[in-house]
């Protein structure tokens, strides 16, 4: 590791077993059993031989199904979990915003849990005083800042908590899927915070079943599986052989890949949807090889009109195959900046699927490509036919070459 990337948190060789009892009794029994050498438990390995290092001013996720150990890493580098084998070091101040409820005391109020939160995590009294504004501002929970969080909502408790743990100036910010409990508008706001923090140089370690997120946040990736590091790298190989393997495994489905779903009243609308061939024809039919462009239009209904937007389309197969989909963020758009109404249009010179039939999805996301300000799905469906050119699902360019030999 060079000294310009010095090492914020180094992992060697983590293992971590739960014991599993199947009665309450059996822990009591366990307490006695020492001389008897019987086990009245299950090992679960939540974490087995974990070793990685993440460079000062990195951002990681970490991805994996449920169960594969995810939170039991973070809990291990945050300290509140301690591994039955191996080392962790960590260096610079870590805010951790792990299980929600963690780190709260629920009989206090949400004024009096920002000081004991920004207390435990190094902040002096006068320091907490001097950004009790800019927390309270950040978590908008209004006159429930007065009120014990133990009547606060899954919601209100991640605003709060969030805006603590990203108000006390962290060296490294670890944070556990408390975003996926918050709001449309505060989901968006805690990423652009955690970018924010990311250019300030703070490490982020983020665990997220998004995996466009991860891809969108995070340089580097983390795939666990059954408590095993699979693959460590660039984020996107990394996200993209976890969903593979998602995908290869019967009857799990994954969440979404293009973001968070939009709230129920959309700040964009999308209308006019249309399939249409070279001619600017509609198109219900088209022919494997054609020319054809998908276009609809988009209007602002909020305020803000300047918020800058990206836009998605997605093209599905009636039985369910994802044949592809990209945004103009992947495509090295900049995002659209004070545009109150448009049109987007996007055009395929040479429509390579063979025969089948097809729909689409439109979206316009935000800047990020990270939240869904609004979508239309199942839009614009359309065959193809293919003149059996080929068989199969795409038509692959192609070059043959069958040489002559002289019979031996
Ligand atoms: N306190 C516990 N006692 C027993 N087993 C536990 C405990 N906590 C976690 N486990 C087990 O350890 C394994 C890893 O759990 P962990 O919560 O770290 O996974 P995860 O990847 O964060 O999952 P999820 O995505 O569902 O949050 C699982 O098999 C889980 O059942």
């Amino acid at each position: 590791m060079s000294s310009e990337h010095p090492v914020a948190i180094r992992a060697t060789q983590l293992s971590k077993t739960y014991r599993v009892f199947k009665h309450p009794l059996d822990r009591l029994r366990q307490l006695f059993s020492q001389l008897q050498k019987r086990t009245y438990y299950t090992p679960a390995h939540a974490l087995d031989g974990v070793s990685f290092e993440v460079e000062r001013g990195e951002a990681v996720g970490i991805v994996g199904r449920n169960g594969s150990g995810k939170s039991t890493l973070l809990q291990v580098i945050c300290g509140t979990l301690r591994p039955n084998s191996g080392a962790v070091s960590v260096i610079g101040r870590v805010s951790p915003l792990l299980e929600l409820g963690s780190g709260f005391n629920p009989e206090f109020t949400g004024r009096e849990n920002v000081y004991l939160s920004a207390a435990v995590l190094g902040l002096s009294r006068r320091e907490t005083d001097m950004r009790f504004e800019e927390i309270t501002q950040f978590a908008s929970i209004g006159e429930y800042l007065e009120r014990p969080v133990k009547t606060y909502s899954s919601g209100m408790f991640a605003r709060l908590a969030f805006s603590v743990a990203v108000h006390v100036d962290p060296d490294i910010l670890v944070v556990d899927e408390a975003l996926s409990v918050g709001d449309l508008g505060f989901q968006q706001k805690c990423i652009k915070r955690m970018l924010a923090l990311r250019k300030q140089g703070v490490t982020l370690l983020f665990v997220s079943h998004d995996p466009y997120q991860v891809k969108a946040v995070c340089q580097r990736a983390l795939y666990l599986r059954a408590g095993r590091l699979v693959n460590f790298g660039e984020a996107g190989s990394v996200v993209d052989a976890y969903l593979a393997d998602l995908h290869s495994g019967a009857g799990f489905k994954c969440g979404s890949e293009e973001g968070v779903a939009p709230e129920e009243r959309p700040t964009v609308k999308i209308s006019t949807i249309r399939l249409l061939d070279a001619a600017g024809e509609p198109l219900q039919c088209v022919r494997t090889g054609d020319s054809i462009r998908l276009s609809f239009s988009f209007e602002r209904l909020c305020e803000d009109l300047h918020e800058p937007l990206s836009f998605v389309f997605n093209l599905y197969r009636a039985d369910g195959l994802y044949v592809c989909g990209a945004t103009t963020l992947m495509d090295g758009h900049k995002p659209f900046a004070r545009m109150p109404a448009g049109r987007v249009t996007i055009r395929f010179p040479s429509f390579p699927l063979l025969a089948g039939r097809y729909h689409w999805r439109v979206a316009v996301n935000d800047e990020y490509g990270l939240s869904v300000l609004t979508k239309a799905e199942g839009v614009c469906p359309f065959v193809v036919e293919d003149g059996f050119k080929a068989v199969g699902a795409f038509d692959l360019p192609r070059q043959w070459q069958v040489e002559h030999w002289a019979s031996m």
